[in-house]
Parts: structure tokens; sequence; C-alpha cells
């Protein structure tokens, strides 16, 4: 005798999450999925639609677990989705979108001077608390004959899909500049950070002064002192 087929609700609910089912393809390929890894190559079309009720629903546990009453508290009640579509939409996008097209233009002119492009706004979150990160990066390059140039506003594009995931701040300026050494292959390279950390702010030790800067030389920036003196002096992080 066949089987009756169980209720269309019964098997909605058996139905292989979005996020396995992108996951075993990231596994599949033995690529990583960190934090601030990008995994847009395999996510596929409408999943990201589907990953943003899964992550809905997931933080609806959340709130309810926090015993908040979701279901009557007017200012909670669509707050699930509103995360979830800031997580997926906007601050961890990064993760999520393939990189921004970058048009890149050959060094016609042989330019092999100085050239920094900055402050460029940094918003990020720590990959400890989820909490925000705010600062500043500059990047100083130094091209060659051989180098492409970029449109100056793709530095803002690039380092904005590098920061919307959560991060720490060490790797993400080394993720900025790794990119930055394959799309241009300048002589040298230079990126400064200074951010502030929410998750010492606002929580934890609450020292609201403490920012943490580092900067990553490659190169030219290397090796010439007065190269690197010439860039800081420029970028003058005290302003
Ligand atoms: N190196 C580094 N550390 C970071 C960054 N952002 C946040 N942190 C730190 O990551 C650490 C997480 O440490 P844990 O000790 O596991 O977390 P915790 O118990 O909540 O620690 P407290 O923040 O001291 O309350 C904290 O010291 C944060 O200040 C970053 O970009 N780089």
């Amino acid at each position: 005798m066949a089987m009756d087929k169980p209720p269309k609700s019964a098997q909605e609910g058996r139905a292989e999450p979005v996020s396995a089912k992108i996951r075993a393809r990231v596994e599949q390929a033995n690529r990583r999925y960190f934090a601030n890894d990008n995994i847009s190559a395999f996510i596929e079309p409408g999943e990201l639609e589907a990953l943003l009720d899964e992550v809905a629903g997931k933080m609806k546990g959340v709130l309810e677990s926090l015993v908040i009453d979701v279901d009557h508290d007017h200012n909670t009640q669509d707050t699930a989705r509103r995360v979830a579509k800031m997580y997926l939409n906007e601050v961890f996008r990064g993760r999520y979108v393939a990189q921004p097209p970058v048009t890149e233009f050959p060094n016609a002119e042989y330019l092999n001077e100085l050239m920094i492009v900055g402050p460029i706004t940094v918003r990020s979150a720590c990959s400890h608390h989820l909490c925000p990160i705010m600062g500043r990066l500059w990047i100083g390059l130094l091209p060659n004959e051989h180098s492409n140039l970029i449109g100056l506003s793709k530095y803002s594009r690039l380092a904005e899909w590098i920061m919307s995931r959560p991060q720490i701040q060490e790797e993400a300026i080394a993720q900025v500049a790794d990119l930055l050494m394959s799309k241009v292959a300048p002589d040298g390279l230079a990126v400064v950070m200074e951010a502030d950390h929410f998750c010492m702010h606002w929580r934890g030790v609450k020292d609201n002064a403490t920012k943490m800067i580092n900067s990553v030389m490659r190169g030219a920036f290397l090796k010439n002192a007065s190269l690197r003196r010439e860039f800081l002096a420029l970028v003058n992080l005290k302003d």
C-alpha cells in the first residue's frame, strides 16, 4: 500500500536550511568560510533572500530566549527581520556579494610618484562580539610603469567590501593590502588604519579613549625609510 505523503507543513519543516546548502558547497570546494571570508561564489540566485528568512527566524529565537515578548511588544515585533536585513544587506554584506567591479587604466604616463587616498571611512564589526568598529583608513601607492591605475572611488569601494564583514583590525588591513597589491601591482603599498572598537567603549573594559592604529607596508615602503616618512607625514594621524 502506498504511504500517504506527510502534510506540506511537515515536509517544509524537514527542508534543508539554505545555509546548510551553501555551507556544503563551500566545504565541497575545500574553501574557508571564516567570518571575514567572502562566500558569494557559493550562493545561487534567490538564496540570499532565503538566507535572510532563515536568519530572521533564528534571530526571533534569540529574542525569545532573551525573554522579550516579540508578539506583543510593538517595538520588537519586526526586530528579528530588521537585524537579519542589517547583517546580510548592510554590515556583513561584504561576505555575501561579489567584489565590486574595478575599472583599471594603464599607467600611460609611467607615473611613479607617491599617491595617497584617504581618509576612507571604515565601518566594520569585530568578530568576537559583533560590536561596531568605526574608523579611518589611508592608502599610499607607489606605482610603476606596469601598474594598473584604478579609479579613485574604487579604493573606497574595495575597502568597504572588505570591511563589511566581521573582522579583526589586523586581518582587515592585511586583506585590503593583499587586494590592492593584486589589483594595482605597485612598487610599494602602505595602508594605515585607525579605529574605535565599540567592544571596548560600549561594554567590557569601557575605555572610551582607546583606538587601535596599525599599518601594513609592502615593497618600496618597507625598504625606503624616507618614502615611509613622507607617507606618514602627509597622512598626519593627529588631524
Ligand atoms: N587584536 C584584536 N583584538 C580585538 C579586536 N577587536 C576586538 N578585540 C579584542 O578581542 C578580545 C576578545 O577577548 P575575550 O577575552 O575572549 O572576550 P571578553 O571576555 O568579552 O573580553 P573583554 O572585552 O576584555 O571583556 C577583547 O580583548 C577585545 O578587545 C581587533 O580588531 N584586534
